[in-house]
């Protein structure tokens, strides 16, 4: 596909490509001191990777959040601890993961698993669908029918995965027998108010993304305020679809609620990639200094098949990516112009940079807290 490229103006200052994604935050002034408080990390919401050995938790989180290729996750080692990875300071998603060692009894006495599932938001147990799955779904029960008895709360998210090895007819009857299953096991222990919800997902393509999208967009409560917003700025826009991505891992966050199909997910991710790469080629100060994603960061992508790609910031982690006909790009002053009204409304959603809310969401106990960054603290 010929794609003709524009990259209007990228940014004035970016970062050395090797110190992307880890922090490739720009102004000062939005620089989040309050993140490093250790009492407000050890407070942040959790979203636990479990099940069993070599089932892939591990590969899904370096994939996910660290940009590690799919390839090289063959020679990642066995976790043999529980390995906390704040992402905050690099990401939207104010969580913190816990990629738990597959091997471990967290059942242990010396475990003390009611306080990790009780300041959890999400778990997602993965289930190697390459493998005989029975174990795992002995496990899966276990797991999920403790940590609802100590937090009914927490959503129960299922990954079939590794499916990139199956055939089509294969991942649907894997599926539909993996559901079947687990449910009959929660409805004999009288659990059936306990939700699970299942994914199809691979490292190899961008299932993972998606899934994971999915799993953080339930934990926003303002998701269907970013949902509104979102379709008022494409209807008033010409616009046919958008996203609300999170720069570093990649995942939506929000989109208007036309259905997503999956290769307008893909175009608007390799549209991220191509920036940021650009970005981080050609962008660099003389000195290597700099960030790779700023307030300047935007691009347009023409492709010849008359469709347009639309990539603007909104804020210091967040991109709107959008996807529309070569004709309503005529209007590019009025998309300007929508643009800057809904970047604006998301800020005040997400009370950006309002530094008077900062000594509110320190330590308060309020629930609807929202860090810097939007995501909400304290919430479970
Ligand atoms: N084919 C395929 N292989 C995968 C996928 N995800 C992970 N793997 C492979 O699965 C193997 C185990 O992955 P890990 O991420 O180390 O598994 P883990 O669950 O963290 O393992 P423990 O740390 O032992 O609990 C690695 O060789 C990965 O390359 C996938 O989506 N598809």
């Amino acid at each position: 596909m010929s794609i003709q490229y524009e990259v209007e103006q990228l940014a004035d200052s970016y970062g050395a490509a090797d110190s992307f994604p880890k922090d490739f935050g720009y102004g000062e002034e939005e620089e989040a001191d309050i993140e490093d408080s250790p009492a407000l990390s050890d407070s942040k919401p959790r979203i636990l990777l479990m099940g069993l050995r070599r089932s892939g938790k591990s590969s899904i989180q370096k994939v996910v959040f660290h940009k590690m290729s799919p390839n090289e996750t063959l020679f990642l080692e066995s976790t043999n601890k529980i390995y906390k990875d704040d992402i905050s300071s690099s990401s939207f998603v104010n969580f913190q993961i816990w990629d738990f060692p597959g091997q471990v009894d967290f059942f242990d006495p010396t475990f003390d698993y009611e306080m990790i599932f009780r300041g959890t938001g999400a778990l997602i147990f993965v289930i190697d669908a390459q493998d005989d799955y029975v174990e795992a779904l002995g496990r899966l029960h276990l797991t999920v029918s403790r940590a609802y008895r100590v937090n009914p709360e927490i959503n129960f998210e299922v990954f079939i995965h590794k499916v990139d090895g199956l055939s089509d007819d294969h991942k649907i009857e894997t599926q539909r027998d993996i559901h079947q299953r687990a449910n009959d096991d929660l409805a004999d222990a009288s659990l059936e108010k306990l939700h699970l919800s299942f994914y199809l997902t691979s490292i190899y393509d961008h299932s993972i993304f998606e899934a994971f999208s999915k799993v953080v967009q339930k934990l926003i409560p303002q998701l269907p305020t970013l949902e509104n917003l979102l379709n008022i700025f494409i209807s008033n826009s010409g616009i046919e679809k958008a996203f609300l991505f999170d720069v570093v891992s990649k995942i939506y966050i929000a989109t208007d609620s036309s259905p997503v199909d999956m290769q307008s997910y893909e175009l608007c991710c390799d549209m991220i990639d191509v920036v940021i790469d650009v970005s981080c080629i050609y962008g660099l100060r003389e000195d290597g200094s700099g960030s790779a994603y700023d307030k300047e960061s935007m691009a347009i992508i023409k492709l010849n098949n008359t469709t347009v790609l639309y990539l603007k910031e909104v804020t210091k982690f967040l991109a709107l990516v959008c996807i529309l006909r070569e004709e309503s790009f005529e209007r590019k002053g009025l998309i300007d112009y929508n643009f800057h009204c809904f970047r604006k409304a998301i800020h005040e959603v997400f009370e950006v940079g309002v530094s008077t809310q900062r000594p509110q969401t320190v330590g308060s106990p309020c629930t609807k807290a929202v860090a810097l960054n939007g995501t909400p603290r304290n919430t479970v």
